[in-house]
């Protein structure tokens, strides 16, 4: 018990460090309902599942966390805490509030178990998990649900639809991915109309992609839920027409597809208006948007989500912008004046942050928002210091920028700011203090995961292959061949020393790196206690005079070079006036 409190705090205290909070309602992706109204705002609503149930609109959803092994231990620590956090911000705005603070909620339950995709092996097509890992988690769900209700089991890991919905019917509760419920947040917590159309495209661009073949209850072989299945609109029967002219009709997956496809049109559409009020907006601002009628320069911060951004341009515009430790806090741009060293006027644009395995659909829904960051004249770039994995959300950051269209010429130029530095000071003080108590704790949170995974499984072995005769989840027809069984994931404490995980983004930071050229950052800043921040205005201002500079110069070379250029007729001009004399 105790160590499963000291655990407990360990991971508490480490996503206050990591992560700021955020929350929004899982996602369950069956059944669209979608009414046949399509200009309708309301549709929005329907885009949360879990969240449509009253009383979970009353009361933050309870998660199951499953985060899968990463090595080494401190990037597993990592990871889990950003899950917790994750888990922990999916609740919805009343009246513009929170309903709890942050940091007084529970951690939710959370069990740590074998990665498939270790050990150079493949995630299981049918389940991702193997059988093993499937059942110990069913037994925790069990276990969790006798201390309390849990409404849904989030996967920290990415899930095909067939996976997702295998995983649905083993655990007989709906699941969550990473994209699925970083999608949820950004529609639990999208205010304005802007950010609302983009976080519905975002979900029903994945929503689309998760309309699986499952069995149905009577046997036959359907798409949607289990027991929506219907064909709506049989040969012959409600499709306009009589024999041969009455064509196929529309199944259940057509008439899915059909509304999906409808309703993404209208919102594309709108999200178009919104793009093009931006375009003029900025266009107005880049003329006479100054003081003097001069242009007026705008600097995006951008950065992983929970780095402080809000709080810093706050704190640098001495304005009051909304921030908070769930994780996307910012999901509606905000612009805000400041006035430099200089004198010089110039605008912040605070943007939503980013995450690693920001889902794609997300990346292109926020076209428009985006854009402000792509059009923007200087890049802030704001990093956690006291991240664990601050290289992996600076490469993170670095890869969106580049998927979105950031010039090289502009990644060259962009400030790195290390923000949160008061923490490393003050971590730095109290490491020594902790030293003792952190190893204990450590090994805790390894050996909690480790026993809660080894327990529940020793116990049941036997009883999971009776139950898997019995109980088969994946519908027998999802099995690949190629479908290996990880024998491992039967209860066996992770001893592999896998290396894999980390490689990929080792490489990516090294890319990175080259690519911005430096290791450290330009400034060190607290948005909480102001250090640091006197000198970034500084190096803004320093900044843009050097590019107006550039841009004066520029004009003045194309200036020079038209009134130095003497005018002679071209000669085909002078050709055709001599052939026209002749
Ligand atoms: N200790 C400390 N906390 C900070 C600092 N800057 C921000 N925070 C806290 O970090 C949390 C997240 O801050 P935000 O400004 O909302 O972070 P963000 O980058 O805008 O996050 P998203 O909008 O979610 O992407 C808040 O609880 C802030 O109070 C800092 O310099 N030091
Ligand atoms: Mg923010």
């Amino acid at each position: 018990m105790l160590r499963t409190l000291l655990a407990a705090r360990s991971s508490l205290r480490s996503s206050r460090k990591i992560l700021t909070s955020l929350s929004s309602p899982p996602f369950k992706c069956w059944a669209p309902s979608y009414s046949s109204k399509q200009g309708s705002d309301d549709a929005h609503e329907t885009v949360s599942f879990l969240l449509k149930d009253t009383a979970l609109r009353s009361r933050p959803p309870r998660l199951l966390v499953v985060q899968p092994r990463l090595r080494p231990d401190r990037l597993l620590q990592a990871k889990l805490n950003e899950a917790l956090c994750l888990a922990n911000s999916l609740e919805e705005q009343r009246d513009g509030y929170f309903l709890t603070d942050f940091f007084d909620k529970e951690l939710p339950p959370h069990i740590v178990v074998q990665n498939p995709s270790m050990k150079g092996h493949k995630a299981r097509a049918d389940a991702y998990f193997g059988p093993g890992t499937v059942h110990n988690i069913k037994c925790h769900l069990n276990n969790a649900e006798s201390k309390g209700e849990v409404d849904a089991v989030f996967v920290n890991a990415i899930l095909s639809g067939v996976q997702q919905r295998n995983l649905e019917t083993a655990w007989d509760k709906p699941v969550l991915d990473r994209v699925g419920l970083i999608i949820e947040i950004f529609n639990a917590h999208a205010f304005t109309k802007e950010a609302k159309l983009q976080a519905e495209l975002a979900a029903l661009t994945y929503k689309k992609s998760r309309l699986v073949r499952v069995r149905g209850p009577g046997g036959r072989y359907t798409f949607g839920a289990a027991g929506d299945a219907e064909v709506v609109s049989a040969r012959g029967r409600g499709s306009g027409g009589q024999g041969f002219m009455s064509g196929a009709g529309e199944t259940e997956l057509q008439l899915q597809r059909r509304r999906i496809l409808e309703r993404r049109n209208y919102l594309l559409s709108q999200i178009e208006e919104v793009r093009r009020t931006r375009a003029i907006q900025r266009a107005g601002r880049k003329r006479h948007g100054g003081s003097f009628g001069q242009g007026l320069a705008t600097v995006a911060v951008v950065g992983y989500t929970n780095a402080g951004k809000s709080t810093l341009v706050s704190e640098l515009s001495n304005s009051d912008l909304y921030s908070d430790c769930r994780l996307f806090a910012t999901v509606d741009p905000r612009l805000r004046s400041a006035v430099l060293p200089s004198g010089r006027k110039m605008l912040f644009s605070d943007t939503v942050g980013f995450i690693s395995d920001l889902p794609i659909q997300l990346v292109e829904a926020f076209h428009a928002t985006l854009e402000e960051v792509v059009e923007a004249d200087l890049l802030v770039h704001v990093v956690d210091s006291s991240a664990p994995n601050l290289d992996e959300h600076r490469s993170t950051v670095f890869q969106v920028l580049q998927q979105i269209g950031v010039s090289e010429e502009k990644l060259l130029n962009m400030i790195e700011v290390w923000n949160k530095i008061d923490i490393e000071e003050e971590c730095t003080d109290a490491d020594e203090a902790d030293k003792y108590l952190d190893e204990d704790e450590e090994s805790d949170v390894k050996s909690m995961a480790t026993e809660s995974e080894t327990d529940v499984c020793e116990q049941s072995r036997g009883e999971y292959e009776a139950m898997e005769e019995k109980e088969n989840y994946s519908d027998g027809w999802l099995y690949d061949e190629d479908t290996m069984v990880d024998e491992s994931d039967f209860c066996s404490p992770s001893n592999a020393d896998d290396q894999q995980n980390e490689q990929p983004n080792k490489n990516k930071i090294s890319e990175t790196d080259s690519l911005i050229g430096q290791n450290g950052p330009h400034v060190k800043t607290s948005a909480v206690t102001g250090v640091g921040l006197q000198e970034l205005l500084e190096l803004i201002d320093e900044k843009l005079s050097a590019q107006d500079d550039e841009k004066l110069k520029g004009a003045k070379m194309v200036e020079r070079n038209i009134f130095e250029r003497k005018w002679r007729p071209s000669h085909t001009q002078e050709d055709s006036t001599i052939a026209a004399e002749q």
